[in-house]
Order: C-alpha cells, then structure tokens, then sequence
C-alpha cells in the first residue's frame, strides 16, 4: 500500500507491535502537547496519508489501555477511511474521563485496521420478505 509520512518530527511507519496484531498503531504528529479536558473533544493529526487499495476501508479504532486507564476514546466510534481519500489521518478523540489528558508528540493514540467491503444496489420495493424477529430488536428476546 503507498504511504506518505508528513511528521512534526520524523518517526517510523505504521507498524503492527506483534505478530499476530490485526492493527497499525497510529502516532500523534503534533508540535505542541495537547490537554484535553473531560469531556473535550480534540482532532489529531498523524502525518499519515494512504492510497488504500479499491475494495478495503480503513477502520480508526480506539486502543483499549487508553480507553480503560484514561477514558481516550473516539467521538465516531469507529473512523472510516474511504481509499479515496487522500488527505491526513486524523484522530477525533474524547476524554471521557475525569482527570485532563496529556497527548504528546509520537504518542499512539488510536489503531488502523484494513477490511474488505461489500457495495450493494438497490432495489426499491413495497413489502420485504418475511422472518420469524420480523420487526423484533432492541431488546425484544429479553436482557
Ligand atoms: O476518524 C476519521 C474519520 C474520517 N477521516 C477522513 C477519511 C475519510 O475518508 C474522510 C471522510 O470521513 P467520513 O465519511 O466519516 O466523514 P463525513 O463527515 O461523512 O465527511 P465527508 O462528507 O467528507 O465524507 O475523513 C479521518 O481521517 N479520520
Ligand atoms: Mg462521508
């Protein structure tokens, strides 16, 4: 996949940290530290650029250590990146925690993960087929 890095100070590419990691962690390309207070919400530039191939998205998920330890999550609940994008990666995070929040330059703030996807055609019709949940959800089958 092509990549172009534009960092406020240089650093490595994207990298899986094991073997097994189904996401690139993604560093904070910043100048200045950045506080967040509860509940602020800030967007984080990564100095990331993609040319994702056709087909696949990228995924922006949260990493769980800062969401559990700090309450850093992400305001869109997961990013979309569309492969024809061409702009930065950015990051919109939230504090939802009680205590501000320190983001530094190079911290790993979030994680990219690719996935293949479907498109679909619409057709227009007045009645769908049957099913036994039929219009049943939210909770329907109990807690
Ligand atoms: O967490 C994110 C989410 C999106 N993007 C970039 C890549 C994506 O391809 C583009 C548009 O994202 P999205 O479709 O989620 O936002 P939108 O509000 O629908 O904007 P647009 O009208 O530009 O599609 O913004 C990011 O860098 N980080
Ligand atoms: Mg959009």
């Amino acid at each position: 996949m092509k990549v172009k890095i534009i960092n406020e100070s240089s650093f490595s590419l994207p990298k899986y940290e094991t073997n097994g990691s189904a996401g690139l962690d993604l560093q904070a390309s910043i100048k200045e530290p950045i506080e967040l207070k509860p509940l602020d919400r800030v967007l984080v530039p990564t100095g990331i650029f993609l040319s994702i191939p056709k087909g696949y998205e990228g995924q922006i998920r949260g990493r769980s250590g800062l969401a559990l330890k700090h309450g850093i999550t992400l305001a869109n609940g997961i990013g979309t990146i569309d492969s024809d994008y061409r702009g930065e990666i950015k990051i919109i995070l939230i504090n939802l925690g009680k205590e501000n929040f320190i983001i530094n330059q190079g911290d790993r703030i979030a994680q990219l993960v690719f996935m293949k996807y479907e498109k679909v055609d619409f057709e227009e019709v007045d009645f769908l087929d049957d099913t036994h949940r039929g219009i049943g959800g939210f909770g329907h089958t109990g807690i």
